[in-house]
């Protein structure tokens, strides 16, 4: 076998192959062009000297073909005696697919290199290009999100959409806050984007290349609290568990930590907040082992802290170390001027991936404002993925689609049950269930602890069913 691949027989054999192929190539190619040892032409086809508008093709005998063809690459071929199978090269503002070989004498010596233009045209490409590009797209997309799970954030700045006063202000804080590594507050009504805001100044701070931990105080029931802040020592509980349990803390050391609803947190458990937010120190349950942490918290509530503190719920040393700086994230209701570009944006989100076009009219938009959204932007993606889901006209959203589900005082919203129609069981239930939360949010402006009360259920409950609803 290896003697095939000697320099004679290769040489032999390559001549071979272009005397067969040669004819087949000539014919089906758009042009072809041989050089000699020296670059100059010594053979270019009818179709060629036509496709570079040369007129007599004898013209061009002898001459060195970067005369003729600046942008030819065949002195290359020559010089490295290495084919260049597929190439696309300029000419004139035409692009030309070209192939070029060097062809050999029977020493094995290159005597000289012949080219062929396989298109002429990149329109029969045009399948081969656009899968190319669209999978270069895919790619820098699929990218741009792993890099934003390894940081383990889904938002940046720019997805808290807003262009009030109000929502530029909440901008321009974040912005200074991603600036300084100091403690967070986020105020705002539930849905209004606090959590968007955490991920977002994370991302643009000092800490983005490190992890970015979240924790909601109210979904975690209150004897599991401590264990899931601070870890859990090998052996802490009798039996079953003998390995150690990080923390959220020691999952976020060096990033950042942010406690979502952390005015639901018991007082117990905020004196040891206070600790590790002091002494940068925290102690595994059932451990006597002090751990030292780097981690820099934003917290998060829809509860009014001060009150809070009168009433004796929550330590007033916890809030002022928490709040070094204050970020008021204002209600949907005040800020309606933001209504069309978060439409813009939700329904982008909404309808991505889908054959669905998800615009909304003017009259569409004023039909919004005349709401007062208790659940803020989360209600209004919902309000919105409803009129999209029920909407007859191609997915355009007037007044009409937007005045049918926009939930009136006195009258929540049904979905349409086709009368007498029977379903699963299971299907109804489910559906009652989240009208019943829907409602009970709605009554209590957002209020969670208020709309677990009222529907009779635990805090972390109603926590676990809105996490599955989302
Ligand atoms: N300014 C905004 N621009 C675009 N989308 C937003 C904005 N604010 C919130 N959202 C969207 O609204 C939803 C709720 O946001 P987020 O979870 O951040 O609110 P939250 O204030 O943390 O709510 P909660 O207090 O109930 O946990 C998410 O789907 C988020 O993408």
């Amino acid at each position: 076998m290896s003697e095939l691949f000697t320099n004679k027989n290769k040489s032999g054999l390559t001549r071979d192959l272009i005397e067969a192929l040669f004819p087949m190539f000539e014919e089906a190619s758009a042009g072809a062009i041989a050089v000699d040892r020296e670059t100059n032409i010594t053979w270019i086809n009818g179709s060629y000297s036509q496709l570079l508008g040369l007129g007599d093709p004898s013209q061009a005998i002898g001459k060195p073909v970067r005369k003729v063809i600046p942008q030819t690459r065949m002195p290359e071929v020559i010089e490295t005696g290495k084919p260049l199978l597929l190439d696309i090269m300029e000419h004139n503002e035409q692009q030309l697919v070209v192939t070029r070989l060097p062809y050999y004498d029977d020493q094995g010596g290159i005597v000289g290199a012949v080219a062929f233009v396989l298109y002429d045209d990149l329109q029969p490409l045009t399948p081969l290009v656009s899968k190319y590009r669209r999978l270069h797209r895919d790619l820098a997309a699929a990218r741009k999100a792993l890099a934003k799970k390894s940081r383990g954030t889904r938002y940046s700045l720019g997805d808290f959409v807003g262009g009030s006063p109000a929502a530029l202000e909440v901008k321009r804080r974040a912005r200074l806050a991603a600036g300084r590594d100091m403690p967070v507050l986020l105020l705002g009504e539930t849905g209004t984007g606090k959590e968007v805001l955490a991920q977002a100044i994370h991302a643009v701070s000092p800490r983005a290349d490190k992890p970015f931990v979240g924790v909601n105080v109210a979904a975690v029931p209150e004897n599991l609290l401590e264990a899931e802040f601070f870890g859990v020592a090998p052996g802490a509980y009798t039996g079953a568990d003998r390995r150690t349990r990080e923390g959220k803390f020691q999952l976020a050391n060096g990033g950042t930590l942010f406690l979502d609803e952390v005015g639901d947190m018991p007082l117990p458990l905020q004196a040891k907040l206070l600790r590790a937010l002091q002494e940068g120190e925290i102690e595994a349950l059932g451990s006597n082992k002090v751990t030292t942490v780097d981690v820099r918290v934003i917290a998060a509530t829809s509860r009014n802290l001060e009150a809070m503190i009168a009433e004796g719920s929550f330590r007033s040393d916890l809030y002022y170390r928490l709040n070094v700086l204050e970020i008021n994230i204002p209600p949907l209701r005040d800020r309606l001027a933001d209504l069309g570009v978060l439409c813009e944006a939700l329904l982008g989100e909404i309808c991505e991936g889908q054959d669905m076009r998800g615009e909304i009219t003017d009259a569409g938009v004023a039909a919004l404002g005349s709401y007062d959204w208790p659940g803020n932007i989360r209600e209004l993606r919902n309000v919105l993925e409803r009129a999209l889901t029920m909407s007859e006209d191609g997915d355009l959203l007037d007044a009409d689609a937007i005045f049918k589900v926009l939930p009136r005082a006195g009258q929540r919203l049904v979905s349409p049950v086709p009368a007498r129609s029977v379903r699963p069981l299971a299907r109804i239930v489910a559906e009652a269930e989240a009208q019943a939360i829907e409602e009970a949010l709605v009554t209590c402006r957002g209020n969670r602890t208020k709309a677990a009360r009222l529907l009779g259920i635990s805090r972390s409950v109603l926590y676990e069913k809105l996490a599955k609803l989302s």
